[in-house]
């Protein structure tokens, strides 16, 4: 393919934020903005939601440029998008940084493989991928060494450049230290940064990841630079024993298995038994009755959110959800948004979701 780079303009810095549903990428998005705004940058965001509806775009700030690909993700149903979104917005923002969060259902590879297709002929250069864990949800996953959240955590931590050991406050020091040997363990090229809400120095952390694939690149000599870099990333981190299911993976690519022992030649297979269910409400509901039934949502259900109006409170409430943890916190939405909440999980009854909540709008209130 003919280059249509412009070698006078600088090229833009990408980096995509990894990390399971509700692990903290949003929190960390935000900060990352923050950050980059006060150094005079413009920052744009490509944000990506399995729901049909761009919730976390509304706690960022709305003058930054912002590309959305909701009701699928990222890495597969809508994996053909992200070049253009990417294409778009430089050529109509001008951007000076790109951050792509993923859902957290993403196979960060996938979307590793579209951004350095893309910067062969596009001024985008992939600075680091950041995955982002939560501690005690892999502490939890790690006990029980099994099921496909453990394996597509695995494969978020194994193919960083940076990892963000997040909500370190949910685990003890004992823990802390255990888990942190075994970030090392799975990912020998990756600095580990513990973090409680992401607070981490923002200058550290961009420096860090970029560090790795400086190192990553010598690993294959130049051709990081050239257009066989994908693939060098990508041998680089199945070496490390990641299990994709690429569209593209072929029985070769099979025999590289995780320590679980599982093969996939299927596509995407890390995350095609997520589904998610989106409540749009008629009606408001009591907000005491509402955590009583965030509080006893079943275990598969592992990530919810959404913007709600109770009917006993003046204000409208954002509501998080995520590994067994719920948040509610004030907030005047940008624009007309609806009271909505997307449910996330592994085979979950929907339609038993859907019926308590319809059950929780029906009551009558006074
Ligand atoms: N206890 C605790 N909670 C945290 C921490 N960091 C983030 N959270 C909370 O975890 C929830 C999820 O955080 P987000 O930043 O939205 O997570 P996310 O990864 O963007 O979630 P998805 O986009 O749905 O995958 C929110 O309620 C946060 O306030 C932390 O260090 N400790």
């Amino acid at each position: 393919m003919m280059s249509i780079i412009n070698e006078k303009k600088p090229s833009i810095p990408v980096y995509i934020l990894s990390g399971f549903l509700g692990s903290g990428k949003t929190t960390l998005l935000v900060k990352l903005i923050e950050h980059w705004k006060q150094q005079q940058l413009r920052p744009a965001v490509v944000m990506n939601e399995l729901g049909e509806v761009n919730l976390d775009g509304q706690i960022v700030d709305e003058e930054v440029p912002m590309t959305e690909m909701l009701g699928g993700c990222i890495c597969c149903t809508v994996r053909g998008d992200l070049g253009l979104q990417l294409a778009d917005l430089v050529q109509e923002e001008s951007p000076d940084v790109i951050v792509i969060e993923a859902t957290g259902a993403a196979n960060p590879m996938e979307i590793l493989d579209a951004v350095t297709e893309t910067s062969l002929y596009m001024r985008l250069e992939l600075k680091s991928l950041i995955t982002i864990v939560d501690a005690a949800h892999l502490s939890g996953l790690y006990q029980e060494q099994k099921g496909k959240t453990f394996k597509l955590m695995q494969e978020q931590i194994r193919c960083a450049s940076v990892l963000l050991l997040n909500k370190t406050d949910r685990v003890q020091e004992q823990q802390l230290q255990d888990l942190e040997g075994l970030l090392h363990k799975w990912n020998g090229f990756a600095p580990v940064i513990p973090t409680v809400k992401c607070e981490v120095s923002m200058e550290k952390l961009l420096h860090s990841g970029a560090d790795v694939h400086i190192h990553q690149s010598n690993i294959a000599g130049d051709a990081w630079k050239n257009a066989g870099e994908t693939h060098v990333h990508t041998d680089a981190c199945r070496t490390q024993g990641c299990n994709h299911g690429h569209d593209h993976t072929d029985q070769r690519d099979s025999n590289h298995s995780s320590d679980h022992g599982e093969h996939s030649v299927k596509p995407h297979t890390s995350h095609e038994h997520v589904m998610v269910y989106t409540h749009y409400f008629s009606q408001p509901v009591n907000s005491e009755a509402f955590e009583q039934f965030v509080a006893s949502l079943p275990r598969d259900v592992y990530r919810a959110k959404g913007i709600l109006s109770f009917s006993d409170t003046a204000s409208r409430f954002w509501f998080q959800y995520a590994y067994r943890e719920s948040d509610y916190m004030k907030i005047t939405p940008q624009g007309d948004v609806p009271d909505v909440a997307v449910f996330i999980g592994e085979h979950f009854d929907q339609t038993a979701i859907r019926e308590q909540l319809l059950e929780l709008e029906a009551v009558k209130q006074d």
